[in-house]
């Protein structure tokens, strides 16, 4: 490979080279599929301190000394040479050393934008330590502040001021071979409300997850943010905020919008470019979804992968509380996206295994919202997703009053407030049930329904519990309890590249119950025994492969998948797309 010291060059024009049965670019770019070949293909080298500076290439003092000579490096570096693997050690002493956790997440985002693989290879090989500061928790206070720690862009900003040029903005963009768009429009970012343009957080941290958890190419992932403004005043108030400081818009304008959006990245990367959708509110999530789920690659991340996750941690916890899933009753705080989404689809999976109609199984699932329990009386008023659980009932007011009235063997937290399981309610729970399982999903931390602490302390070290946020384990007369994470990022990366790699052009509500079964399939009888309900993140990219290769077969058999022949092995073609982060030989 031939390099200039002036920066970079265009070389080699039209020339290919192949790795593993995929594309690869002249660093050995991992396993673009058939279909992103571009041509003719230029392949553009970096030299010298424009190497050093592109974090895709850059290795730091990864450099050997022949790689040095080819490169124009000498002298830009100082002279030892290290492994990978002490430079891991390197920055895992570093961050250790930071005692405020948004401290870790900005040294994290730096290395992302000075040395992608060696941010990869750092977030894989140590998931359960990281994923906290690049995911939830960390990733809300980070986007809370997010105006004042904005150092370069991550994704791409779509504004109002954008409107009729969205196609060009889309061709900003440096890469071309995208495969997955988290996109958000920051109205409803975790549990933390309207973080307007600051929601950029999200789509970029979860698309982290995507390379590091499932193993999707970073440079074939977009980040994007839709501005349309924000209500929240201290925003607005604020000189530093870096989104439009106007008030939302709504209605036909948002709906041009996001529609001009839509067709522009059908238009730019074609129909199989999968479109996730995230945090926005409700009164504009479900109808996107339903407006676009006919046209497009399109999944609501907080609907149905957060669905997919709760549905494979009950099949998993049926081993520890015992009976049939039908034979449970469930009560949901919280009537939203989450709540609304997990409800259905566990009342579909009773449906598919009892061989009854649907309608009947929702009857096994109540739901309340702010105005207290969702029931017939209350069905004027109610939003469209509310409706098919408002079942006979007389009105009920408080959590407390619904737990003794439907007597639930599962609560389930989805309303986005901290602290609203009181020791009343979780020691109703445990009055009523030998092992009551109780999920707090709500997120950050700050709104998680109860801690893990308080799960196991009010039920006397009986409940089966999980968190959207991580807990620590907990000590409880002498016993140590290891409390799950009911999280969404179980899911989405391997979902993703299930649908990527068999080239799905639809996502069906069958590859989200696919995916559950996966999940909770990969939960060990050493798991049960501590009382986890999932697996432990360690094993990430194994059960990502297993999810992805359920929902490709499931996009098989329903003839959605456009990828043809199928492969033999899913499980094996799915370890093998995955993008590897160990550094490539520049020699
Ligand atoms: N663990 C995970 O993987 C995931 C967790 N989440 C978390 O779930 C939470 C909710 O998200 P989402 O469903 O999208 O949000 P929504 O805004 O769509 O829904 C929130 C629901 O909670 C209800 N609610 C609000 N305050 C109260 C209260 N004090 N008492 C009872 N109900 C209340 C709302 O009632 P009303 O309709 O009356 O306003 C609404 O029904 C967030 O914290 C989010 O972080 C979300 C996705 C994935
Ligand atoms: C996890 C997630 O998607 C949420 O809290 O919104
Ligand atoms: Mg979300």
């Amino acid at each position: 490979m031939a390099s200039t010291r002036n920066g970079s060059s265009a070389l080699d024009m039209g020339k290919k080279s192949t790795v593993g049965g995929g594309v690869a670019d002249v660093y050995g770019e991992d396993h673009a599929t058939e279909d992103q070949l571009v041509t003719p293909w230029t392949v553009t080298v970096a030299s010298g301190s424009t190497l050093l500076r592109d974090p895709r290439h850059n290795k730091g003092l990864a450099f050997s000394e022949s790689e040095r000579d080819a490169h124009y490096l000498r002298g830009l570096l100082p002279p030892a040479c290290f492994t990978q693997e002490l430079q891991e050690k390197k920055l895992m002493h570093n961050l250790r050393q930071y005692e405020v956790p948004l401290q870790r997440y900005m040294a994290l985002m730096d290395l992302q934008e000075r040395n992608e693989r060696l941010f990869y290879k750092l977030l894989i090989d140590n998931v359960e330590e990281l994923l906290p500061v690049v995911y939830t928790p960390t990733v809300g206070e980070a986007c809370q502040k997010y105006g004042s720690i904005f150092r370069r862009p991550q994704g791409l900003f779509i504004s109002l001021k954008e409107k009729g040029k969205i196609l060009e903005v889309l061709k900003n963009w440096p890469e071309k071979n995208i495969q997955v768009i988290v996109v958000t429009d920051g109205e409803r970012i975790l549990g933390l409300g309207d973080l307007g343009a600051q929601g950029m957080g999200i789509p970029v941290g979860k698309l982290s997850l995507y390379t590091a958890l499932g193993g999707v190419r970073p440079s074939a992932c977009l980040p994007v943010t839709i501005d349309v403004g924000t209500n929240n005043e201290n925003l607005l108030k604020n000189e530093f905020y870096i989104g439009l400081k106007q008030r939302r818009t709504t209605g036909q304008e948002y709906a041009d919008l996001l529609d001009e959006f839509m067709h522009a990245v059908k238009k730019n990367y074609g129909e199989k470019v999968l479109v996730q959708f995230e945090d926005f509110a409700n009164h504009n999530a479900f109808h996107l979804l339903a407006k676009y789920s006919s046209s497009h690659l399109v999944f609501n991340d907080d609907i149905q992968g957060t669905a997919s996750v709760v549905l494979a941690g009950v099949i998993a916890a049926l081993k520890l509380v015992g009976r049939t899933l039908s034979e449970h009753t469930f009560l949901f705080l919280g009537a939203g996206e989450a709540g609304t989404g997990i409800a259905e689809l566990i009342a579909l999976e009773m449906s598919k295994q009892t061989k009854a109609p649907i309608e009947e199984m929702r009857k096994k699932i109540w739901l309340a919202d702010s105005k207290g329990l969702i029931v017939k009386s209350r069905m004027e008023s109610l939003q469209h997703f509310k409706k098919p659980w408002a079942h006979e009932h007389e009105p009920v007011k408080t959590l407390l009053e619904a737990v003794k009235a439907i007597k639930p063997t599962v609560l389930v937290g989805s309303s986005g407030v901290g602290r609203t399981f009181t020791k009343d309610v979780v020691e109703t729970m445990a009055s009523l049930n030998e092992k009551p399982l109780i999920l707090a999903l709500s997120n950050p931390t700050s709104q998680s329904e109860c801690t893990a602490e308080e799960a196991y302390s009010w039920t006397e070290g009986r409940a089966v519990f999980a968190s959207g946020s991580p807990f620590e384990p907990v000590e409880y007369e002498g016993k140590t309890y290891t409390p799950g994470q009911a999280n969404n990022a179980y899911i989405f990366p391997g979902f993703g590249l299930g649908l990527v790699m068999s080239g799905a052009i639809r996502v069906h509500d069958d590859m989200l119950l696919a995916a559950s079964h996966a999940l909770a399939k990969q939960v060990t009888d050493k798991n049960f025994e501590k009382g986890l309900i999932y697996p432990p993140f360690s094993n990430i990219r194994k059960i990502s492969a297993n999810i992805a290769a359920d929902v490709a077969a499931k996009a098989y058999e329903l003839g959605l998948a456009s990828r043809l022949p199928q492969p033999a092995d899913l499980v094996k073609y799915a370890e093998s797309c995955m993008y590897s982060p160990i550094y490539r030989d520049y020699r």
